[in-house]
């Protein structure tokens, strides 16, 4: 495979594109929330939810119907043109490139809505052949839309070649800002035998090792426990890395038990602390819990400063409640310290609620 060289790879691929971003921005993205822009009844709600949800994501893949699809499409440019969205992100998921209607997403989207539009989530990308198509095409309708900043490419990993390609993925455009893991479509392409849209599977388990009985046998029929394991471990700590690598931002996708929250919680939480930002909310009721899961708690913050004001220039090691802190922990302690403040400058309830903490001296 050719790679562009150093020089290049900051080039805009159209003349008149706007420049590429050198950095991802971290803008706080605890839930993409979805929404079918052709439903008229979930439409109607997208304003009033600007300033409560991270992202608003206009659908126009799969779960909105092939007859639909034409009035998602321009169902997302009415509102996106008649909505300010203030501090939240604007982000759509185009259909999927070898479908018939992706081009028109990109040739109507770009145009009329370019100015608002901050991340285009990108289906099946299977390696960094589709990114680099998409590359394209966004600096072509760009630069004829006359548009001063570039929009951002999301890539969703539901292809095993995706999951064999995530590094490539990764690096293929200095517009990529992140990936989420898309486990329906990955379970089917990778012919696992689940029915589900994320969550484990009490199929999947370890079980304890039977105890003997008093002639030393085994009794295999004896009551054991069993451990439901994560079918998502390998493939989402597989992503963090390769974000991490390349300086962009990992996401869980959809948890579809909408009626069990506690296990959504479950879910978003595992991601949480492997390394994810943020996870998808389909339903109203998953953005509450993404936001605050996805938001550092006041007990880890608490404890977060106090090791930074333990550890002062931030070499050597010191003892605080009877472990051992050094430049290792105090670094987890700053991912977490400053995550806290990107989301206090746009959530004035958690910046109050990490003000009212009490902060040792330094
Ligand atoms: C899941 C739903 C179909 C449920 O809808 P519904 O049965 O209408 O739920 P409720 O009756 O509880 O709804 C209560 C009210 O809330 C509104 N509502 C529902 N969902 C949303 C929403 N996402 N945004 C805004 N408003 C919403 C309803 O209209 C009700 O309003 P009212 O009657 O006035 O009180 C539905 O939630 C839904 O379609 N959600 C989005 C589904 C989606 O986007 N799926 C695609 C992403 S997952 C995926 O693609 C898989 C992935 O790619 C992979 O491969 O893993
Ligand atoms: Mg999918």
């Amino acid at each position: 495979m050719s790679h562009k060289s150093a020089k290049d790879f900051f080039r805009p691929l159209a003349v008149g594109a706007p420049l590429p971003l050198r950095e991802i921005p971290a803008r706080p993205s605890r839930a993409i929330h979805f929404f079918d822009p052709s439903n008229e009844k979930m439409a109607a709600k997208i304003p009033a939810m600007v300033g409560t949800v991270d992202v608003l994501l206009g659908n126009l893949e799969d779960a909105i119907k092939a007859d639909n699809k034409v009035a998602a499409r321009e169902g997302l440019v009415r509102i996106a043109q008649s909505t300010d969205f203030g501090p939240t992100q604007l982000w759509t998921r185009i259909n999927a490139l070898d479908s018939p209607w992706v081009l028109d997403d990109l040739t109507t989207l770009v145009p009329a809505i370019g100015d608002k539009l901050d991340v285009i989530m990108v289906p099946k990308v299977q390696g960094a052949e589709d990114i680099h198509y998409v590359d394209r095409i966004l600096a072509q309708l760009e630069a004829k839309a006359g548009l001063e900043r570039p929009i951002l490419i999301h890539a969703i990993l539901e292809t095993a070649r995706g999951v064999a390609n995530v590094e490539e993925i990764c690096g293929a455009s200095p517009r990529m800002q992140g990936l989420s893991l898309g486990p329906a479509d990955l379970a089917a392409d990778r012919k696992m035998k689940t029915t589900r849209v994320g969550g484990g599977h009490p199929g999947y388990l370890v079980r304890e090792d039977a105890p003997r009985d008093a002639d030393g046998g085994f009794r295999y029929d004896a009551d054991r426990f069993r451990f439901q394991q994560d079918l998502w471990h390998y493939t989402m700590a597989k992503m963090v890395d390769a974000c991490a690598t390349h300086g962009i931002y990992p996401y869980w996708g959809p948890f579809g038990d909408i009626k069990d929250t506690v296990a959504c919680e479950d879910q978003f939480r595992n991601a949480f602390l492997l390394g994810c930002v943020g996870a998808w909310s389909l339903h109203p009721v998953q953005i509450e819990i993404a936001n605050r899961v996805f938001s550092p708690s006041v007990e880890d913050i608490a404890h977060a400063r106090r090791v930074v004001a333990a550890m002062g220039d931030g070499t050597g090691a010191v003892m605080i409640d009877g472990k051992m802190e050094d430049d290792a922990s105090l670094k987890q302690c700053l991912v977490l310290v400053e995550l806290a403040e990107e989301l206090a400058a746009i959530d004035p309830v958690l910046k109050a609620t990490y003000d009212a903490i009490e902060t040792p001296e330094a």
